[in-house]
């Protein structure tokens, strides 16, 4: 019989308590890439990445390649984000791939193939996913997470400003609100074996108060919070604590451009690492 997985849910509370509450994001946006002395290019972009994972993986609960900037070199691109991937894996930071996948069903399976499957060349501890087909049409992600010891990161509320367009959409009943409460029915037996569960929500490091105004049980998620939006979209630590109040423990912060900015110096990564946990942790 196939040892069991421990799950997502349980490797990330774990790294959270060892580590502290951050993401660091893997965003290698051709400015930056300029700015580092290096091409926009996949040698580039395995360099960038490679860079950051090594200076600060051992500093941040997971890291998070935005998947969207590999993508833009073709099949190079994304070459480079599996050699990211793998040397995550081997150097055991934890992975989530920032894809935002959601399709009808029968696609979803294949997205889901590609992000949780073990074996899979793009194979990450845990994907982001819209759920804007639908939060059922996610159901083949969600199985195969829970198959695979992996996770998921469903929108619920987003860091733009665009988002409360349809996100805060149903007054009493908000579009943000029932993912929320699908997100927790799906965490219950993590909830009732004491475990943080594998299924997590992103909710904006910028949202204020619309957590508390849509009245979003984000404590009653059992679930990890991603919250993306510290630094260069302007959010702070004293935002997080304003904005998840009793959830607060659950959120894992993450930044990207604010931290990446320091490099590629790895003192000056590690040092910009330390000073956004310093802020997230309070
Ligand atoms: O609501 C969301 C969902 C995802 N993101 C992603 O996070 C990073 C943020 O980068 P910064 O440089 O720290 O602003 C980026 O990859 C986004 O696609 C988000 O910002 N908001």
């Amino acid at each position: 019989m196939p040892e069991p997985h421990t799950s997502f849910g349980a490797r990330l509370q774990a790294a959270m308590a060892a580590r502290g509450p951050l993401c660091v994001g893997i965003d290698p946006h051709p400015g930056l890439l300029q700015a580092w002395g290096l091409e926009d290019d996949a040698v580039g972009l395995e360099r960038f990445s490679l860079t950051v994972l090594e200076a600060v993986g051992e500093q941040a609960a997971a890291v998070k390649p935005q998947v969207a900037l590999f993508e833009r070199h073709g099949s190079r691109g994304l070459a480079a984000l599996e050699k990211v991937l793998a040397a995550a894996a081997g150097a055991g930071v934890l992975t989530i791939a920032d894809a935002k996948r959601g399709d009808i069903g029968s696609t979803m399976a294949a997205y889901a193939q590609a992000w949780l499957a073990d074996g899979a060349p793009l194979a990450a501890d845990a994907v982001t996913l819209s759920p804007f087909l639908g939060y059922e049409s996610l159901r083949p992600a969600l199985d195969l997470a829970e198959q695979t010891g992996r996770g998921v990161f469903v929108l619920a509320l987003t860091s733009n400003p665009e988002g409360a367009s349809v996100q805060h959409v149903g007054g009493e009943d908000s579009v943000a609100r029932r993912i929320v409460r699908a997100a927790a029915a799906d965490n219950a037996a993590a909830r009732d074996a004491g475990t943080l569960g594998s299924v997590g929500l992103v909710v904006g490091a910028t949202v204020g108060d619309a957590p508390a105004r849509l009245g979003l049980d984000l404590a009653g998620l059992n679930g990890p919070v991603l919250a993306p939006g510290l630094g260069a979209q302007g959010a702070t630590g004293a935002d997080l604590r304003r904005s998840f109040g009793p959830a607060f423990g659950q959120v894992l912060g993450t930044s990207s451009r604010d931290i990446l900015k320091a490099g590629p110096d790895a003192a000056g990564l590690r040092e910009a690492v330390a000073r956004t946990l310093e802020m997230v942790a309070g």
